[in-house]
C-alpha cells in the first residue's frame, strides 16, 4: 500500500469520567473508519489518564486510523480546590479553553495535520463557538439518552409545563415517550436541584444547539425508536450507540479511565455462572453511610455473591469517607470483593455475574442493556431517574429499588434483600434477563457492518470528509497562496498569532 491522506478531527472533553468514556469510544470508532482522531481534556484529567492507563505521545493505531492525545492546562495549580465548583471551574475552562484549543488547532496545522472539524460533549459549548470563530464545522456528542435530549429540549423552548416552584408534582407527557412522573423527569429541571450548575451547562449547550452540523448520540434506533424518529425531523440528530461495542476494532490498549481498575476477574472467573451481583454508583455519586450500611447488610442478608466498587471520593469533594459496618467484611467472607474502580465493561460482560445494581448513568445503562445485564435500579440524580424508568417500565429489564435523591428515603435493607433475590431468581428475574438479551443481540446488529449506528457512523465520516475538501477549498479561494487555510483564519480572528501549515490539509501515513 501506498501513502494515505487522513482526514484530522479533533475531540474537546469535559473532564468528567462518564463524558470521556463516550467521547473516546467515538473517537476509537472514527479512527476506526479511517480518521485521524486527537482527543483532548484538561491536563490535570490528563495525568489521571495517564497513570492510570497506558497513554503515551504517540499515535495508536485503531483499525484503519489513528487515535493521539493532547491535554490543555486549565490555568490552575495542580491542587487547586476551586476544581470541585462547577460554578467557578466552567467559565474557567471556557476563558482557557477558547485561547488554547485555538492555539493547538493552529500548532497541529503547523506541524502538518491540519484540524478538519471539532468534536464536543456537552457542558463546554463554547467549543462551537471556537470552530463557528476558525470557520470549522462542529459536532455535538449527546452522553444522554434521546428520552432526555428531548426533555431538556422541550424545556428550554417551554414548550410544556415542567415541575415548578408553584407546582412541583406534575407529571410530564412528552411526544412519544411514556408519561414521566414529577419524579422521572431529569432532575436538574426540578426548582429544588441541588445542581443548577449543571442545568444551567445544559441549557447552554442548548443555546448553541443550532451551530454543530450533526448531533451524534451514544444510543441507538432500536431501543429509542419513535423518539429518535421523531426528534430526528426536529434536530440534526445521528443515533451511533452503543459506542463502547467496536467490532471492527476491539481496541482495550487505548481507554480513558482516571483510575487504575482493580484486578478482579481471576475472582470473578472462581464463580459460578449467574452467581455474582456487581454494585456500582459510577464516577460522581456519592451516597450516605447509613444508606451505605443498609445496601451492606441487604447484600449479606440475601446470600448472593457480589462485587463491589468503593471508589474514594476527591480530596476537596466535601463527602465523608464511607466504611463498611463493623465486621462487614468478615461476615461475607470470599462471597464478596469490594473494590475501588472496576473494570466495568469487563465484569458486565462476565458469566459470573447475574445482576447489575446501578445508579443508572447513561453509560452504565447502556453498558448494562447491551452487555444483557438485567439490573437493580438505584438512581439519584439527573438523567438518572429518568434511564432508572425506562430500564424498569420499557426495556424491561429492572427492578426499582427508589426513586432518586430527591425522595430522600432511606432504602432499607429489607428492601435491598427483595430487590436482589427478584433480580437473581425466579420468573420475573428470567423475563429480565431475556428481555436483557435481547436488547443486547439489537445492540450487537446496530454496530455491526451496515448496522443502524455503523451507517450512521459512516455516513458522519463521509460529510466530515467532504466538510473538509469545503474548508480547503474556501481557504483555497479566499487566499493567494491556497496553503495558509486555517492558520489565516485563526489570526483573522485575532485568537492567536500564525504561521502557515507545512501541507495543506492532509497527514501522510505510509502503511
Ligand atoms: O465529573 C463531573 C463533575 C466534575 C466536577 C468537578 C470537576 O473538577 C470536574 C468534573 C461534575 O458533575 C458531573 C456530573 C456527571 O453526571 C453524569 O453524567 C453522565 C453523562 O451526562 C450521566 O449519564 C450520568 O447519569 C451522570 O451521573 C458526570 C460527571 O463526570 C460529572
Ligand atoms: O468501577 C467502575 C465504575 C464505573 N466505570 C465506568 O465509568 C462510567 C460511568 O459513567 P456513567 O454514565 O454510568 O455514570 P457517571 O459516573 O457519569 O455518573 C461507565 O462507562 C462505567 O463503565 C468503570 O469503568 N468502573
Amino acid at each position: 500500500m501506498g501513502s494515505e491522506a487522513l482526514v484530522h478531527v479533533l475531540l474537546v472533553s469535559f473532564p468528567g469520567q462518564g463524558h470521556v468514556n463516550p467521547l473516546l469510544r467515538l473517537g476509537k470508532r472514527l479512527a476506526s473508519k479511517g480518521l485521524l482522531v486527537t482527543f483532548t481534556t484538561p491536563e490535570s484529567i490528563g495525568k489521571a489518564m495517564r497513570k492510570a492507563s497506558n497513554i503515551g505521545e504517540e499515535l495508536s493505531p485503531v483499525g484503519d486510523g489513528f487515535i493521539r492525545f493532547e491535554f490543555f492546562e486549565d490555568g490552575w495549580d495542580e491542587d487547586e480546590i476551586r476544581r470541585q465548583d462547577l460554578d467557578q471551574y466552567l467559565p474557567q475552562l471556557e476563558k482557557v479553553g477558547k485561547v488554547l484549543i485555538p492555539e493547538m488547532i493552529r500548532r497541529n496545522a503547523e506541524q502538518g495535520r491540519p484540524i478538519s472539524c471539532l468534536i464536543n460533549n456537552p457542558f463546554i459549548p463554547w467549543v462551537s463557538d471556537v470552530a463557528d470563530s476558525l470557520g470549522l464545522p462542529s459536532a455535538m456528542l449527546w452522553v444522554q439518552s434521546c428520552a432526555c435530549f428531548t426533555s431538556y429540549y422541550y424545556y428550554y423552548h417551554g414548550l410544556v409545563p415542567f415541575p415548578s416552584e408553584t407546582a412541583m408534582e406534575i407529571d410530564v407527557q412528552l411526544p412519544c415517550m411514556p408519561l414521566l412522573k414529577h419524579d422521572e423527569v431529569p432532575s436538574f429541571l426540578y426548582p429544588t436541584t441541588p445542581y443548577p450548575f449543571l442545568r444551567r451547562a445544559i441549557m447552554g449547550q442548548y443555546k448553541n444547539l443550532d451551530k454543530p452540523f450533526c448531533i451524534l448520540m451514544d444510543t441507538f434506533q432500536e431501543l429509542e425508536h419513535e423518539i429518535i424518529e421523531y426528534m430526528s425531523k426536529i434536530s440534526p440528530i445521528k443515533t451511533v450507540g452503543p459506542l463502547f461495542m467496536n467490532p471492527k476494532a476491539p481496541n482495550a490498549t487505548v481507554k480513558g479511565d482516571f483510575m487504575k481498575a482493580d484486578d478482579c476477574v481471576g475472582w470473578l472467573d472462581s464463580k459460578p455462572a449467574s452467581s455474582i451481583v456487581y454494585v456500582s454508583f459510577g464516577s460522581v455519586v456519592y451516597l450516605k453511610q447509613d444508606q451505605w450500611d443498609e445496601i451492606a447488610y441487604g447484600l449479606l442478608n440475601s446470600g448472593v455473591n457480589f462485587l463491589w466498587v468503593m471508589k474514594p471520593p476527591h480530596k476537596d469533594s466535601g463527602y465523608e469517607v464511607l466504611k463498611m459496618p463493623e465486621g462487614f467484611l468478615e461476615k461475607a467472607g470470599d462471597r464478596g470483593k469490594v473494590v475501588q474502580w472496576s473494570p466495568q465493561e469487563q465484569v458486565l460482560a462476565h458469566p459470573s455475574v447475574a445482576c447489575f445494581v446501578t445508579h443508572c448513568g447513561w453509560n452504565s445503562t447502556m453498558e448494562a442493556l447491551t452487555s444483557g445485564m438485567p439490573v437493580v435500579a438505584f438512581p439519584q440524580w439527573g438523567d438518572q431517574v429518568t434511564d432508572a424508568k425506562y430500564l424498569v417500565d420499557v426495556f424491561k429489564v429492572g427492578v426499582r429499588m427508589c426513586r432518586g435523591e430527591a425522595e430522600n428515603k432511606l432504602i432499607t435493607r429489607d428492601v435491598v434483600e427483595q430487590c436482589l433475590r427478584e433480580a437473581t431468581s425466579g420468573p420475573k428475574a428470567e423475563e429480565m434477563k431475556q428481555n436483557a438479551m435481547k436488547w443486547s443481540t439489537a445492540a450487537e446488529a446496530a454496530v455491526a457492518e451496515g448496522g443502524s449506528s455503523d451507517r450512521n457512523i459512516q455516513a458522519f465520516v463521509d460529510e466530515v470528509k467532504r466538510r473538509s475538501l469545503e474548508v480547503l477549498a474556501a481557504s483555497g479561494k479566499s487566499t493567494a497562496n491556497g496553503g495558509a487555510d486555517l492558520a489565516n483564519k485563526v489570526a483573522a480572528n485575532g485568537v492567536a498569532e500564525l504561521g502557515e501549515p507545512k501541507v495543506n490539509g492532509e497527514l501522510k501515513v505510509v502503511s
